[in-house]
């Protein structure tokens, strides 16, 4: 082991290499293994595995971050990365390309439960599904960074370096080629987007990550098209206005199950008034408007402009939907909830990552409502939220994991709260 001064906060082993076994995964995708004492951050490994360990990253005294750098006893869950670029030290886009897809989702739903027990007190049995498309080319929109060169790539793993990259197979394929077959000089990343109708999307960014230019490619057109403000995508049975740069769901069949899960919880009646917050483009509150009938009421909240305004054009056909733009935080939940008048049945929220937070969960929870439909990318947000929840009288009456990002530790959650 690496004798010396510890370095900013570690015990000096950035570098060092040793044996450990290999435990559970981590909230964030890597293995807990211990060390001395320590604990260790394993990437690239599997729990059960013996490996060979090098330290990336020795910050703070109680932990450290290393690489799978030899594999003594492979789990058998371990599988031929489909990705040449993946791997220690290399593209950092991708933690599981190590991993079985099966055993990739039974490690989710053991992260969301171990979230659950550890931040809400809570023990649920968790299932991951899968969702139709296969473990490679469902990521419809990326950003890849540009070098120096204006090669495009991604980055190694919690590093600057550029890895230049022919393809990215978990990227679909012609979103992939349109920013990987070319050069970008002077730009510091490209986003890339491929719509419902095939139409792919570049924007250039600056390296401080402005947009500076956009271009629309459509399926058969030779020219391209400059530039556009909008694309279409399908859930549910029915077509979605977006706009370019706006949230939609980047796996190509996750808002449709997404949809399908939250109508399935929200189970909404005829008559209902649904608040649908961080509402986006209007995914939900479109998808639970007819259920709630003209007596009903559904109301979008959304913070982005231009979110609202594709929101608007999507409700556009219900007149008991209405999108409101506004802040979901204690101050405008506040004001929200008198001026909707009357409490709400139905709430469904899928905020970002961080979560709806305690005070906003608190709010809500004060409504009363009889089904809260929780919709999260982080585990570890939605454990503390339903924490607030259940502290204020609800119960968490089921949970569905969903695969919305293969080859990466990511999970897409849907819960129900109840009362
Ligand atoms: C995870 S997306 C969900 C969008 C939509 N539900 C969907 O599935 O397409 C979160 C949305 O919340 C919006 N947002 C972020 N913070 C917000 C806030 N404090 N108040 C209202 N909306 C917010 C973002 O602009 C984004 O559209």
């Amino acid at each position: 082991m690496a004798e010396g001064r510890p370095k900013r906060g570690g015990l000096g082993w950035a570098g060092t290499e040793f044996e450990v076994t290999v435990g559970p995964v981590a909230h964030g995708g890597h293995c807990v293994a211990r060390h001395e004492g320590r604990v260790v951050f394993v990437r690239h490994s599997l729990p059960g595995e013996r490996v060979v360990v090098r330290v990336t990253e020795d910050r703070h005294p109680g932990f450290c971050r290393a690489d799978a750098v030899e594999v003594l006893e492979a789990s058998p869950a371990r599988v031929e990365r489909p990705c040449p670029y993946s791997g220690p030290g290399r593209c950092g886009g991708c933690d599981w390309q190590h991993v079985d897809p099966a055993e990739q989702r039974r490690l989710k739903a053991a992260v969301v439960r171990e979230q659950l027990a550890r931040l809400a007190g809570l023990d649920v049995e968790v299932a991951v599904e899968e969702l139709p498309g296969g473990p490679l080319r469902w990521r419809s929109r990326a950003r890849f960074a540009v070098d120096r060169s204006g090669a495009p790539g991604l980055r190694r793993h919690r590093s600057h370096d550029v890895v230049v990259l022919d393809d990215c197979p978990i990227t679909v394929e012609p979103a992939a080629a349109a920013v990987l077959q070319r050069r970008w000089p002077g730009a510091g990343a490209v986003d890339v987007s491929i719509d419902s109708t095939g139409a792919v999307t570049t924007a250039r960014l600056d390296r401080q990550g402005r947009p500076t230019s956009s271009r629309v490619v459509r399926p058969g057109g030779e020219l391209p098209e400059e530039p556009s403000g909008r694309a279409e995508r399908r859930a549910g049975g029915r077509d979605w206005e977006v706009e370019g740069t706006g949230f939609w769901q980047v796996h190509p069949a996750a808002a449709d199950a997404l949809v399908a899960a939250v109508a399935g919880f929200a189970d909404v009646r005829t008559g209902e008034t649904v608040l649908d917050l961080y509402a986006g483009a209007g995914l939900f509150g479109g998808a639970l408007a007819p259920a709630v009938g003209l007596e009903g009421r559904v109301v979008c909240v959304e913070s982005d402009p231009g979110a609202c305004a594709a929101a608007d054009t999507n409700l556009g056909g219900f007149s008991q939907a209405e999108v409101w733009q506004g802040d979901v935080d204690a101050e405008g939940l506040t004001g929200l909830l008198a001026e909707l008048g009357a409490a709400p049945d139905v709430v469904v929220l899928d905020p970002p990552r961080a979560g709806a937070g305690p005070a906003v969960s608190r709010l809500l929870a004060g409504t009363g409502a009889r089904a809260v439909v929780y919709v999260a990318c982080d585990p570890a947000a939605l454990a503390r939220d339903v924490a607030a929840f259940v502290e204020a009288g609800y119960r968490l009456a089921a949970v569905r994991g969903f695969d919305a990002f293969p080859m990466t530790a990511h999970v897409e959650c849907v819960a129900l709260l109840a009362r």
